[in-house]
């Protein structure tokens, strides 16, 4: 009978302590190799079998060797005929077994065919595992331990309880505490060694009887013996907060693996027989399946003894399995098999954890004492704290206070822009009056629908009496679109006027007029026509400049590149522009009185065209974003009129705002949003960009000009992957693509949309929320909306378009005009395909017409205040523009 060591003691007391051990271990797999029986040696049989080392076994017969199977096999353990049981579980078996004292339960089994020494190696196994538990409860009389002992037997799929006379098959039970469980199993509370004894030959004695019931046929029953241990901290038993460790080790004699290596070699054929062993058969399936990984179904539950050890089996448990083996020639079938089983068995891994039973108050306790550990850690890290993990706990928590920091220093910026532009209301005012009595001042007004850009020498002639408020009474509000509240219906809007240098032909780059007139530097938030920003009033901004567009919140850390920022300095930099005045125009109240005549269209409304020498021909050149020249049932009479800048100014008016209102009702977005989501952003870049221009960083020898077709044509590109990417609105896009041309002016939108949609998309694929307009917005959310919007359109086909014009568009876009849903379908292309520009521009064409937009490019720029530069003196065709007003 072995003794504990003190070494072991030890450790499985610091198991206990430390409330840990086991965790992930392979299946510990030894073979053990009989001596010749008395029977074989009369027989002549030879020995095949030999263990060349403690780990290898061969076969020996060279004779009879096969090519293709293996001669040598490895395991963790292989044991000669002569060696001794208690061997066999001191080198291993034993640290397995007894690992049920420290609350791990572990499952020791043989398998091998019959007569190979299975119940011989497992009487021994018991008989020391048991010793040894004893004499670790002896040594530890600070623990009170209860010891429980059951006995069962799976014969032909009935499992009987060994310990009782009944011969009633036990039921086993899933416990959705317990896991699996033997009901009416008798759990026989061991009182000494000798009790142990006593069980052990009933138990004994029930397998006879059986035995002889079952006609010879014990060794294809499997009998498991369990012991289960309870133990608990004497000083605290019986009270609330007592912790019980509970194990149990499983001893497991299996049925002869003969009849299983058939089944494995036959298959479904001996499914069919009488004696099919199905315990063992699916053993063998489980071991294999679990040996390849745990990937997908184990089917455990197709046999009573696989769900029975199912913890020992890739679960919580740690498990050794001594397979055993005959020697002799005419078992070497049989022996291959049990070695084949033995491999598979090697490569399977369970995950033992430490069973601890804790009273409720005992875990609160446990649980604050954890808590407080954890956040004393975090006060004093000391060396014996887990840096890894407190590291990780510290970049969390810069992490939420860096985006806390990019939250507030968006809304300051936000802040800032509205104070600019308050101050700048109350400064412009002022300047204009003094302005005004000095000299005559050209300029550009920006009435939003309301006024035309036009020449004056005097603002006030542009506030009809119907104006609301007076801008020399001071503060004016930033223009976002025709359709707000009707308190904010009277807006006020900037004018720009030029510096004289400028009206005299004096054409500077941006960077030297800045320079050489300081005190005109508000020329480029000016510039940018509605995005104005006083420069004197422009704080250090910070690095991120983020924002709100079309409701998405967006922000980007990184400084403007120096592309974007001479893109959009230059922009503007072809004239020099002194300060900007407001003016205000009530474009809701009142008749319309500006004209869009042909002078805007021809003539430079502010005296700056005639000098503008214009851009390199190569600039003007410039890719387009061509639309193709198809007509899907436009209305002609509209067309003309809204084509024209010339033609009826109230009509284009009254469609301008029809075109807001009657969105609604299909709850399409409305232009006004889309353009003050633009305007928002542009002006957060402006800003930025100023700032760089005032920390002289920019180069002012390049001219991003020159290269800005060929970025346009890049940008155009990504822009259109990632609207796909990020499920953008259809809509939007088509605002996006009717207003903002290749223009050089409009690189600015560009560039703040590239930005925006690649943050966008960044955000959606680390599975982040965008906000709009307070909304989350997610990757799923985004797709929903686009199918809505989808299906929207679907539904406008038939109101915007005549039953001819469908079927054109059905047999241009390639779709049966006999098919159901030919609508839905052709809706579902639009915008699919993002490498193809004429499909893009098609799409755009499509879904303006559906939500009624008709296009005026320039001139919903300019009424929006999107526009960045005067309108020029000739209006050359190009871009999206031209080609647009022949499909509307
Ligand atoms: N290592 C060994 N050393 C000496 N004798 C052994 C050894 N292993 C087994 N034997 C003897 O071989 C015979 C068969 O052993 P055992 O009954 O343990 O086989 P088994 O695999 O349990 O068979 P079954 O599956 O039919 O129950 C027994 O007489 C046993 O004493």
């Amino acid at each position: 009978m072995g003794a504990i060591g003190a070494e072991d003691l030890m450790n499985w007391e610091k198991m206990q302590v430390m409330g840990n051990g086991g965790g992930e271990e392979k299946i510990l797999v030894m073979v053990r190799l009989r001596p010749l029986s008395e029977k074989e040696i009369t027989r002549n049989e030879v020995a095949d079998w030999e263990c060349i080392n403690s780990t290898t076994i061969l076969y020996r017969n060279s004779l009879q060797e096969r090519s293709g199977l293996p001669t040598a096999y490895s395991f963790d353990r292989v044991y000669r005929g002569d060696c001794k049981t208690r061997e066999v579980y001191d080198e291993g078996i034993k640290d397995i077994a007894l690992s049920v004292v420290g609350g791990i339960n572990s499952t020791v089994f043989a398998y091998g065919q019959t007569s190979s020494g299975k119940t011989y190696t497992m009487n021994g196994i018991t008989e020391y595992t048991v010793a040894d538990i004893y004499d670790y409860i002896q040594r530890h009389e600070e623990r009170a331990f209860v010891l429980k002992f059951s006995a069962m037997e799976i014969y032909n799929e009935v499992v009987r309880d060994l310990l009782s006379t009944d011969n009633t098959p036990l039921r086993i039970l899933d416990d959705p505490e317990k896991g699996t469980i033997i009901e009416k199993l008798t759990e026989e509370t061991l009182r000494d060694w000798s009790h142990l004894k006593e069980l052990l030959s009933i138990c004994e004695a029930q397998r006879q009887i059986g035995e002889t019931s079952l006609n010879e046929t014990s060794s294809r029953s499997h009998q498991i013996l369990r012991l289960t241990i309870e133990s608990s901290a004497r000083e605290f038993l019986g009270k609330s907060n007592s912790t019980t460790l509970a194990a149990s080790v499983n001893l497991v004699d299996l049925a002869g693996s003969e009849r299983a290596s058939q089944a494995l070699s036959v298959g479904q054929r001996l499914k069919e027989g009488c004696h099919i062993n199905r315990s063992l058969l699916t053993l063998g399936t489980v071991i294999r399946k679990l040996s390849k990984g745990r990937h997908g179904h184990v089917n455990y539950r197709d046999s009573k003894l696989t769900r029975i050890l199912q913890p020992a089996l890739g679960g919580n448990a740690r498990t050794a399995i001594i397979c055993t083996l005959s020697p002799a020639r005419s078992h070497v079938e049989q022996s291959r098999n049990t070695l084949l089983f033995a491999c598979c068995a090697k490569e399977v891994s369970t995950n033992a954890q430490v069973n601890v039973v804790m009273s409720d108050k005992a875990l609160v306790k446990q649980l604050q004492k954890e808590v407080a550990r954890l956040e004393s850690e975090l006060r004093t890290p000391g060396p014996t704290c887990d840096h890894a993990i407190l590291l990780r706990k510290k970049d969390m928590q810069i992490e939420k206070l860096e985006k806390e920091i990019r939250e507030l220093k968006k809304q300051r910026d936000l802040a800032h822009s509205r104070v600019e532009d308050l101050l700048q209301a109350a400064g412009n005012d002022k300047d204009s009056r003094i302005h005004k009595e000095n000299q005559p001042v050209y300029e550009t007004c920006r009435c939003n629908g309301k006024s035309n850009p036009l020449l004056s020498e005097n603002s006030e002639d542009h506030y009809s009496s119907d104006d609301i408020s007076d801008p020399s009474q001071g503060v004016e509000e930033p223009l976002i679109g025709i359709e707000e509240d009707s308190d904010e219906i009277c807006k006020e809007v900037r004018c720009i006027e030029m510096d004289e240098s400028v009206q005299n032909g004096t054409y500077e780059s941006f960077g030297q007029s800045v320079s050489e007139s300081h005190e005109s530097r508000p020329t480029l938030s000016d510039s940018v026509n509605g995005l104005i920003v006083e420069e004197e009033s422009l704080s250090p901004l910070p690095r991120v400049v983020s924002g709100v567009h079309n409701g998405y919140s967006y922000g980007h850390p990184d400084v403007l590149s120096p592309g974007a920022r001479s893109t959009s300095m230059t922009g503007s930099g072809s004239l020099k522009l002194t300060r900007s005045r407001s003016c205000r125009a009530n474009f809701m109240a009142g008749p319309p009185d500006f004209e869009m005549d042909e002078q805007s269209e021809s003539t430079p409304p502010t005296g700056l065209e005639k000098d503008f020498t214009g851009r390199p021909e190569g600039v003007l050149l410039r890719k387009q974003w061509k639309l193709p020249p198809v007509i899907y049932g436009a209305n002609s009479s509209k067309l003309s009129r809204n084509d024209s800048l010339s033609s009826d100014c109230s009509s284009f008016i009254d469609e301008l705002k029809n075109q807001n209102c009657t969105n609604g009702d299909e709850d399409i977005p409305t232009l006004g949003s889309f353009v003050a989501g633009l305007r928002e952003m542009a002006k957060l870049q402006v800003q930025e960009t100023v700032r760089q221009d005032e920390n002289n960083v920019r180069d002012v020898a390049l001219d991003p000009m020159h290269d800005w077709p060929l970025k346009f044509e890049k940008l155009q590109k990504l822009i259109i992957e990632l609207w796909k990417a990020c499920n953008v609105s259809l809509v939007h896009r088509t605002y996006f693509v009717l207003l903002i041309k290749d223009d050089f002016a409009d690189s600015i939108y560009m560039e703040v949309e590239h930005r925006r949609l690649s943050f966008l998309k960044e955000t959606f694929l680390m599975g982040k929320t965008a906000v709009q307009n307070g909304h989350s917005l997610t990757l799923g959310s985004s797709k929903k909306a686009l199918r809505r919007e989808r299906e929207m359109l679907s539904r406008l086909m038939r109101k915007r378009y005549t039953g001819d014009e469908r079927n054109r568009l059905y047999n241009e876009w390639g779709i049966n005009i006999n098919s159901k849903r030919r609508r839905s379908q052709l809706v579902q292309l639009l915008w699919s395909d993002t490498e193809n520009v004429e499909h893009i521009t098609k799409s755009a064409a499509i879904v303006a017409k559906l939500i009624g937009f008709s296009e005026h490019g320039q001139a919903h720029k300019e009424m929006f205040g999107l526009s960045f530069t005067p309108p020029r003196t000739s209006r050359r065709s190009f871009g999206w523009k031209n080609s647009m007003s022949s499909l509307l």
